[in-house]
């Protein structure tokens, strides 16, 4: 069969097209990840992941993320687990680590088959998120009715977290682009709406950066339960419901936080060669 060989896999519904571009070389241009993205001209994926060699002999293997708007990325939760669980049939390990932009990843398999991943630590200098100007992290001071003042972090990408009564009442496709765009962010930024429904339980809708709204965000369920913890509306152990699903988060005494939730690989195929 010809053409390059790709898996499409998601974790909770963030969906992920996957090269593996370790003995053949492969460099996406823009134009080349947005159409492989393309729901209807290409194959369709929130991100594009590249596997890589890493140089690092620490390290399985570095993933490269590109989102569907074709921009390169530092992180991604979902696509950590998943590239993990790749690295972890490969080579019959339980522990495996993943170089990203954003540094090295260590990721385990649990006993009831899930994937927990060290996302690193969670970053809350205003110039790490970054932003444009100096700000208090905790309270962002921004606002775009009925959202106001959110709680940001850095995961390895910038998130901006906006608690509210209810996360299913806000019109979060109109507001995110927008939120996205805010001069605060020089980055842009990811946003996430976020409400409590229980004790150290959150509902949580994310606009990714370059996406839009996804099914699930592991960085951003990272963010919003290290903005909660912040915040003293829970504590650092908590349960996060994302349209897709729940991922469970642990904001750890060092600082880094750990991201367990499932992995799926959907189908395996072949990209035609004339559209690469
Ligand atoms: N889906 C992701 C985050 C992907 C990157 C993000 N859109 C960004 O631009 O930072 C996750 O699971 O973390």
């Amino acid at each position: 069969m010809n053409g390059r060989s790709f898996v499409k896999m998601h974790g909770l519904g963030n969906d992920f097209v996957v090269i593996d571009a370790r003995e053949e070389a492969f460099t996406p241009t823009e134009d080349q990840s947005r159409l492989i993205a393309d729901r209807r001209f290409g194959i369709g994926c929130d991100q594009f992941i590249i596997i890589e060699k890493s140089q690092n002999p620490n390290a399985n293997a570095f993933m490269r993320i590109k989102n569907a708007d074709g921009s390169e990325v530092g992180a991604c939760g979902n696509a950590t687990r998943c590239i993990a669980s790749i690295l972890m049939n490969e080579t019959g390990q339980d522990t495996v680590t993943v170089e990203t932009l954003a540094g090295f990843l260590k990721v385990s398999k649990e006993e009831n088959g899930l994937i927990t991943a060290n996302m690193g630590p969670a970053l809350l200098d205003w110039k790490d998120i970054p932003l444009s100007e100096e700000r208090d992290t905790l309270n962002t001071g921004i606002k775009l009715p009925p959202l106001r003042n959110p709680v940001c972090v850095n995961m390895g990408n910038p998130h901006a977290v906006f608690f509210v009564e209810d996360a299913e009442a806000i019109e979060l496709e109109a507001l995110g682009p927008r939120l996205e765009h805010h001069p605060l962010f020089p980055e842009l930024a990811n946003i996430s709406v976020a409400s409590l429904v229980g004790d150290n339980h959150i509902r949580l809708r994310v606009f990714e950066r370059g996406v839009g709204i996804t099914s699930a965000c592991g960085s951003g369920a990272c963010a919003a339960a290290v903005a909660a913890s912040r915040r003293g509306l829970t504590d650092k152990k908590v349960q996060v419901d994302l349209d897709g699903g729940p991922l469970f988060i642990h904001w750890q005494e060092d600082n880094t936080v750990l991201m367990t939730g499932p992995v799926s690989k959907v189908f395996e195929g072949h990209i035609a060669p004339e559209l690469l």
